[in-house]
């Protein structure tokens, strides 16, 4: 299972993604949780404490192992296109309630064309680690469609995107779709949150196609209150991690 978890910004992309890779690690599986995001949260929302994220640097951020990989420095323009990355998942992550969190950051200069070393690295990363046969892979990204310009997930099996039930939202899931089959990716499914009833179902419903939805997560102010105590909502949630159950159950129906 290698998924990607995309979608505007504050819909619940790492809620879903954080709670995802705890039920997953509950089975026994490897987990790997990247958080590919500038803003890096997925490990408040998995349960690390704090003192251990304090001591993680993004990689996209780790000047020194991305000279040292790629050959790039102040006095070297040229790099390697395919510097060793085999280990970094492994040495660079770090592990609490059975998830292994690598903190992947964002290149923020990005840009369609961007080959600068560090996005060269994380883009390589991110392929390697579909390699990881037999481990879950699930990606938490950056909110908005930049990252799928640049390419940096088009190795993954499949993109979730997760919305609100809302136009705006079913414009990124069309976007999603669209710049996905660009890349490749074949399957995109969504996963509806923070919905409130029938009439929020039945509009997703509406808009989505049926083999496309995953499913719904209704508003749930444990998942609030979870954000607020700085915990994981796999721990504070049992009605939103049995909802994320069932769509998980799905995803594995149809790996
Ligand atoms: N089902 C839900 N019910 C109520 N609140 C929710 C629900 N899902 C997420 N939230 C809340 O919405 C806010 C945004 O959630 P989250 O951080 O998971 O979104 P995100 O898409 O990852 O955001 P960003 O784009 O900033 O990374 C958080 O305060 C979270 O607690």
């Amino acid at each position: 299972m290698k998924i990607a978890i995309t979608g505007k910004g504050g819909v619940g992309k790492t809620t879903f993604a954080a709670t995802l890779a705890r039920l997953y690690a509950e089975e026994g599986r490897t987990v790997l949780a990247a958080d590919v995001d500038p803003d890096a949260n997925l490990g408040l929302a998995l349960g690390f404490p704090e003192e251990i994220l304090d001591s993680i640097t993004p990689i996209s951020k780790m000047r020194r192992l991305i000279e040292e990989r790629t050959g790039a420095g102040p006095d070297n323009q040229m790099y390697k296109l395919n510097p060793k990355v085999d280990d970094i998942p492994d040495t660079y992550s770090k592990v609490y309630n059975g998830v292994k969190l690598l903190l992947l950051g964002t290149v923020e200069t990005g840009g369609g064309g961007c080959v600068c070393p560090e996005h060269v690295m994380l883009k390589r990363i991110i392929n390697h680690l579909i390699l990881r046969s037999n481990d879950v892979v699930i990606m938490d990204m950056e909110a908005g469609l930049e990252h799928l310009g640049r390419g940096t997930c088009e190795s993954m099996e499949q993109f979730v995107v997760v919305i609100e039930p809302g136009a705006r939202s079913v414009q990124t899931y069309k976007n999603v779709k669209r710049l996905a089959e660009d890349l490749g990716v074949k399957k995109v499914r969504v996963v509806a949150n923070k919905v409130r009833g029938t009439e929020d179902e039945e509009f997703v419903r509406s808009k989505i196609p049926a083999e496309d939805l995953l499913g719904f997560i209704h508003y749930n102010p444990e998942v609030i209150d979870a954000d607020r105590q700085g915990k994981s909502p796999y721990d504070v949630s049992e009605s939103a991690k049995e909802e994320i159950r069932k769509i998980k159950e799905i995803l594995d129906q149809s790996n």
